[in-house]
């Protein structure tokens, strides 16, 4: 055991390839289901390290979202565990307060993440029963690689952790500039010119309407289909509404109910171009994950003609598109709000309990945050961060009662007395 922790030099001239014994949990992602497991697990007198490849905590919200987001759920739906929002935070924090929300989370749970760290391996060593989890930090000459040396591993990367780039014809040949949504920050600069914004989910439909109220004029790609809801209606959050009657009916009956108000609100929307999917708003994202848009002015915008809805993009041609009902049209830029996916399936070595797809298969062991030899999953059961929150309440107990229980006869020679002392580097 002795010779995995020693401190070994490969590469004398870029690398230091350190070796560290990590007393408790690796927690892989500092934003909100990292600090949520980790304050959980501070609670329960579990040490823990977190490693962020970023330099700050909510790497998502601090770097890739754009100016004017708002959370879109009430406030109650997005807390963390142990720590509710401030009382003078309005019913819709914007990007800010919940940024100033997770600092105050972490320094209140002494939470301070390895940052710079990027988890480039995870596997579980069958013969020592470890978990062995390599980053790299650092520019290429000073390129520092380590290894974290663990018993349980917690993924907490999320499930926007990469960027969605489409595969179109003609797009990398552009004249104009493409970005991604994450890289969006305010229409401000884009007044006046025509902006294509594929894709029509949450991100698509914000974006759209930021460019609109900029005075740029969007066109907004609707390929397939897209569940329009307002975000409120009759002044109550039509989530919590959702959230109430699921409690009471079955989920088929609780769309049903959804789509006759959303009627009554918003009209026939499939006239503007935005066909409803055959499945139902909350049924479509527990079985695919796909969230429903909550509206928040682009149907107003879209009704008045300042967002223009068109059809699936064929191909590009210098500046111009050409969409599939033939229609071609100038633009000037592109930003591409087509998503994001999982990265686990690029680090973490291991196919039992997390599919191709970077989630859990949830089918096994009927948990989507316990698997097996000590992997665990915050914040991939496509519910938000009431989700994440849930998830990282469960991982900490279930982590927190074997700590209890190892930590309570030490005997000299067990691994549970190893396990006790205070996280050593070699
Ligand atoms: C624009 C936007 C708005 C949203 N609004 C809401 C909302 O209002 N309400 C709601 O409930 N949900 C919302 N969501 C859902 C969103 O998933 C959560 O808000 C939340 O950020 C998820 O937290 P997370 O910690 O799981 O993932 P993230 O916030 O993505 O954090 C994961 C962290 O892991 C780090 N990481 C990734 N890979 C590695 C690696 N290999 N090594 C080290 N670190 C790594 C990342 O840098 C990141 O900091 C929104 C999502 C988006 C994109
Ligand atoms: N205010 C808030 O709180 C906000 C929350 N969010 C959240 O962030 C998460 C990510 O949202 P978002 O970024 O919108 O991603 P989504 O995955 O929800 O939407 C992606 C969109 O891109 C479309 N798309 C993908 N590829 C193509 C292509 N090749 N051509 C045309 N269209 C394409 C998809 O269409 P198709 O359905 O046909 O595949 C879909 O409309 C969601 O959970 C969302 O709720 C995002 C923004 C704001
Ligand atoms: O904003 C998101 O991405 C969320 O996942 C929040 C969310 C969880 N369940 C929902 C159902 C309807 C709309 C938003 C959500």
């Amino acid at each position: 055991m002795e010779n995995m922790f020693r401190l070994i030099d490969h590469d004398q001239e870029a690398a230091t390839n350190r070796c560290i014994w990590v007393n408790g949990p690796v927690i892989v992602g500092a934003g909100p289901s990292g600090l949520a497991t980790a304050a959980c697990l501070r609670e329960q007198n579990v040490p823990f390290v977190v490693l962020e490849r970023a330099d700050c905590i909510a790497s998502l919200w601090q770097k890739r979202t754009y100016d004017r987001l708002k959370l879109h759920l009430p406030k109650q739906f997005c807390q963390l565990p142990k720590m509710p929002f401030p009382e003078s935070f309005p019913e819709y924090p914007t990007k800010r307060q919940f940024i100033d929300y997770l600092e105050s989370y972490a320094s209140r749970f002494g939470i301070s993440p390895k940052f710079n760290e990027c988890v480039q391996t995870a596997r579980f060593d069958e013969t020592s029963g470890l978990w062995r989890v390599k980053t790299v930090s650092g520019a290429e000459s000073t390129r520092t690689e380590v290894e974290y040396i663990c018993r349980w591993l917690v993924v907490a990367t999320g499930e926007n952790a990469e960027r969605v780039m489409p595969e179109i014809e003609g797009l990398s040949e552009f004249t104009g500039e493409v970005i991604h949504a994450c890289d969006y920050k305010s229409g401000e600069k884009f007044a006046g010119k025509k902006v294509l914004v594929v894709g029509c989910g949450n991100s698509g439909m914000e974006v759209s309407l930021d460019l609109a109220n900029h005075l740029a004029k969007p066109s907004m790609v609707v390929r397939s289909s897209v569940h329009v809801m307002p975000r409120e209606i009759m002044g109550k959050s039509t989530f919590e509404l959702a959230m109430k009657m699921l409690k009471w009916f079955p989920l088929w009956l609780v769309d049903k109910i959804l789509l006759v108000l959303c009627w009554f609100v918003l009209g026939n929307i499939e006239r503007y171009g935005l066909k409803r999917p055959e499945m139902g708003p909350m049924e479509l994202k527990s079985a695919k994950g796909k969230t429903p848009v909550l509206d928040i002015g682009a149907l107003e915008k879209i009704r008045s003609g300042n967002i223009d809805v068109v059809p699936g993009v064929k191909r590009f041609n210098g500046n111009r598109v050409e969409l599939v009902n033939g229609e071609q049209l100038d633009v000037d830029s592109v930003v591409l709000a087509t998503g994001y996916r999982s990265n686990v399936p690029y680090w973490l070595q291991e196919s039992e309990f997390f599919a191709k797809n970077g989630f859990p298969k949830t089918a096994i062991g009927n948990s989507g945050w316990k698997g097996r030899t000590g992997l665990y999953a915050v914040g991939f059961t496509r519910r938000g961060l009431s989700g994440a929150s849930m998830d990282a309440v469960n991982i900490a107990q279930d982590i927190g009662s074997v700590w209890k229980l190892e930590t309570k006869q030490p005997t000299k020679r067990s691994t549970g007395s190893l396990r006790r002392c205070i996280s050593q580097q070699f």
